[in-house]
């Protein structure tokens, strides 16, 4: 299959990977994951589910389907973004695509029937709890995404839980275990209780059935059982002689404290939260958890109802939304044979927390504590599957899985790790306004399915639990059963952590006394160990602050440098513009000047010539006038010559002054233009002086940032170098303090006095009725010791 180009890289990348490691034949049909074997080890990749919901009426109504998923074939699926979400804002800036393609194990649309979903998940998984083998299903999705309702589902429509109780109690059949004398302990043992244990175990059953009594509607499951019955004998079969005893635990994980759901609610009292543990073999497991044992369905259902109406009361008294924590349903079936438990196997529903982020959430107080709990403990979840994931694909790369750092995770941890088989149920809703969070949920599941489990192919004789009597000695077996097959999970700082909780009732106290002497000469030299390493380290994050110091003033001086040579360019580059521009205006002014005084040759003469025409008949006119004003004095020939020249001088004279008088007039005119070009120019000059000094201003600005940085850069090595002064001065007292420690083990090689003190201290404290403080301290020694 080729990836479509609208794909991120990721995506393609998983779809190529995906489509190596699953081959799935038909709508809903018979999904086969492949399977491989590699010695003695069953491997695959965890089944991924995804279920679309139907919308509801009032989203259909609120327009929220705008075509944003789209099931493509039984195992893909197209998301596309609608208008206005994050992701197609996003896509607009060309930031990611606006359309993702996801696969999965089987995808199952709206119309999928309760049925048909547990027909097509569950039944790989139903098969194996029945043959001793662990399972674990997770839902995972946004708040009203349909988890719960896959999970649990309604009275008419019961989901995966009350199926998988329905088929248990089909197959146990007529080979219920009567009595309540056996009961699962700590993860993987069975305890063995006596007479009054029994009449407790069975007075707190009946407290939680008398409590629900009235309102609890038995649970139905037409026709399932049947059908699971017969795929389940292909499996494996009811020996005669085996009888099973099915015990359930019911609690949630809230703001990361664990509180037991089928504990009766305690009034107005704050719930008391219970502790998780390690059972001194690397499992985890909720101490103090209640189990009842339950012989119907009748009774699983009351069960079921108890612990939900726990939790709802709780979360209303405590103003929380029920899918603010996360649930789990945890099922134990006990096969015992004569008085021998053989067999223990578990199945684990957990219906999570709403996946969405924190900005829809509200944000403040108890409920910004509660978003970041969910939302970290759903991170861890992610985190361990990736690096799972990781660790998987690059067997060079062995990150550690960081289980430990949430409650979830740490209670998964054993299935993660090959002690069961895990599946998980995306529910994804259709709607538009939640589009953005539906993507990421897909992202997440996307990552999940890359996981491979490697489930060692054990018989159920090697499973068999360990069975203590009352005082929770064994009676059968050793509680270090398959402890070598943890250490592979284990790493040394694991085992060193205060954090963790190993119960140390467990073991005897001799054994515990020798641990702490091991684990106290340990702690000793790996202090010493490590106040020599923190010292290198000091030394060297030193060194290399120094370099980068150094690195960055070298730097800074360079860039200084540019920004001055820069400031200088700009600055002559603006004085040759602004140059330019003031020659370029005088030009043009020159030039229009000259073009307004400008008159073409031929009309000059075609003036002159009327000029000189008028003048003529001016002169004639003036003639005439003088000889009619004289008419008897008849001039002579001399007179009339000499007023003939002094005509013409008179005329010329004339035609002189009035050029010149044009002349002035045109001068004048050019004078004034000139007047106003310099009066403008001056202007534009005074305009320019003023950007000069503007630009002059902010170049001694820069000059002084400049120098500010220097003096600032020149403070930060000051302080650099006193660090290192320090940094010898430490050095000089380690070298001290290594000489007086030579000193005094040449002196006394034996430890010194406090030391025995404190040791006498921890075995009171061991051998006195523990006490929380000190039992902490004491935590998760018992494993280190026997490795
Ligand atoms: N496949 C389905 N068919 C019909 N109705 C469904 C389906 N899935 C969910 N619903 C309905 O959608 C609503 C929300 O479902 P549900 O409460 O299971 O969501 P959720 O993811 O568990 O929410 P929360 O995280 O708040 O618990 C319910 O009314 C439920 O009945």
């Amino acid at each position: 299959m080729s990836a479509s180009p609208d794909m991120t890289k990721e995506e393609s990348f998983c779809l190529q990977h995906v489509d190596m490691d699953l081959t799935c034949t038909g709508s809903h049909g018979s999904t086969s994951v492949q399977q491989t074997e590699v010695s003695g080890a069953e491997q695959q990749t965890m089944s991924v589910y995804l279920r679309v919901r139907p919308f509801s009426k009032e989203e259909l109504s609120d327009n929220e389907d705008q075509g944003c998923i789209g099931i493509e074939n039984s195992q893909m699926v197209t998301l596309r973004a609608p208008k206005g979400s994050a992701t197609m804002k996003s896509s607009e800036k060309g930031i990611g695509v606006s359309v993702h393609k996801f696969s999965f194990t089987t995808i199952f649309g709206p119309e999928t029937t309760q049925a048909e979903l547990f027909e097509h998940t569950v039944k790989s998984q139903m098969s194996d709890f029945l043959d001793g083998k662990n399972a674990l299903i997770f839902s995972y999705g946004v708040t009203n995404a349909g988890k719960t309702f896959t999970i649990q589902g309604t009275p008419k429509e019961p989901g995966i839980l009350p199926r998988v109780l329905d088929a248990t109690f089909y197959y146990i059949g007529g080979h219920q275990y009567e009595g309540m004398d056996l009961k699962p302990y700590l993860r993987d043992g069975a305890q063995f209780l006596d007479p009054d244990q029994v009449k407790l175990e069975r007075s707190a059953k009946a407290a939680v059935f008398a409590s629900v009594k009235d309102e609890c509607e038995p649970l139905r499951v037409s026709g399932q059982s049947e059908s699971m019955a017969t795929s389940i004998s292909c499996y494996s079969q009811t020996e005669e002689s085996s009888q099973f005893a099915l015990w359930v635990a019911f609690f949630e994980i809230y703001n990361e404290c664990v509180y037991d759901l089928l504990q009766p609610s305690t009034g107005s009292k704050k719930r008391a939260s219970l502790r998780i543990c390690d059972d001194g073999a690397g499992n985890a497991y909720v101490k103090d958890l209640r189990w009842i044992n339950i012989q119907n369905l009748g009774e699983a259902s009351k069960v079921l109802l108890f612990g939900n109406k726990n939790r709802s009361a709780a979360s209303t008294k405590m103003n929380q939304s029920s899918s603010r924590s996360h649930s789990i349903f945890t099922m134990k079936l006990l096969k015992i044979d004569g008085d021998t438990v053989k067999g223990i196997s578990e199945f684990s529903l957990c219906d999570l927390a709403g996946s969405e982020r924190c900005n829809k959430t509200q944000t403040f107080g108890e409920r910004l504590k509660e978003a970041g709990n969910i939302n970290n403990s759903l991170l861890i979840l992610g985190k361990c599957i990736t690096a799972l994931r990781n660790n998987q694909t690059d067997r060079m790369k062995n990150s550690c899985i960081p289980f430990r750092e949430s409650k979830l995770t740490r209670l998964f941890q054993a299935v993660f790790c090959g002690k069961g088989k895990a599946s998980m149920i995306v529910n994804i809703n259709q709607c538009a306004s939640t589009y953005d969070e539906t993507l990421h949920v897909m992202k997440f599941s996307a990552v999940a399915k890359q996981v491979v489990q490697v489930i060692p192919d054990k018989t159920l004789e090697s499973l068999s639990p360990c069975l203590v009597g009352r005082d929770g000695k064994p009676l059968l077996r050793s509680v270090a059963t398959d402890r070598t097959d943890q250490e592979g999970y284990l790493s040394e700082e694991e085992l060193l952590d205060e954090e963790d909780e190993a119960d140390l009732s467990l073991l005897p106290q001799n054994e515990i006394v020798s641990m702490i002497e091991n684990l106290r000469s340990k702690l000793l030299a790996e202090r010493r160990r490590n106040v020599v390493q923190e010292m290198e380290i000091r030394k060297e994050m030193g060194d290399a602050m120094l370099q980068q110091l150094m690195e960055s003033e070298e730097l800074r001086i360079r860039q200084m440098e540019e920004l001055k040579e820069s400031y200088q360019d700009k600055l002559e580059n603006t004085f040759e513009m602004y140059k330019d521009v003031i020659k370029e205006y005088a030009y043009q002014r020159a030039m229009n000047d000259l073009e307004e005084d400008y008159v073409p040759m031929e009309e000059f003469v075609a003036e002159q010539e009327k000029v000189e025409a008028l003048r003529r008949k001016l002169s004639e006119l003036q003639t005439v006038g003088s000889g009619s004003r004289g008419a008897s004095a008849v001039p002579t020939v001399d007179q009339s010559c000499q007023t003939e020249a002094s005509k013409e001088t008179e005329e010329a004279g004339d035609v002189r002054w009035k050029r010149l008088y044009k002349e002035k007039c045109a001068l004048e005119k050019i004078c004034e233009d000139k007047q106003e070009s310099i009066y403008s120019l001056e202007k534009r000059l005074m305009q320019l002086g003023e950007t000069l000094q503007q630009v002059r201003d902010d170049f001694l600005q820069k000059s002084a940032d400049v120098e500010a940085l220097h003096k600032n850069s020149d403070e930060q090595t000051k302080s650099m170098e006193d660090i290192l002064q320090k940094n010898a001065e430490k050095d000089r007292e380690i070298a001290s303090l290594k000489a007086e420690l030579v000193k005094l083990s040449q002196k006394s090689p034996v430890l010194p006095k406090p030391k025995k003190s404190l040791l006498a201290n921890i075995r009171e404290a061991v051998t006195s009725p523990r006490k929380g403080s000190t039992s902490r301290t004491l935590r998760k020694t018992v494993r280190a010791v026997h490795h």
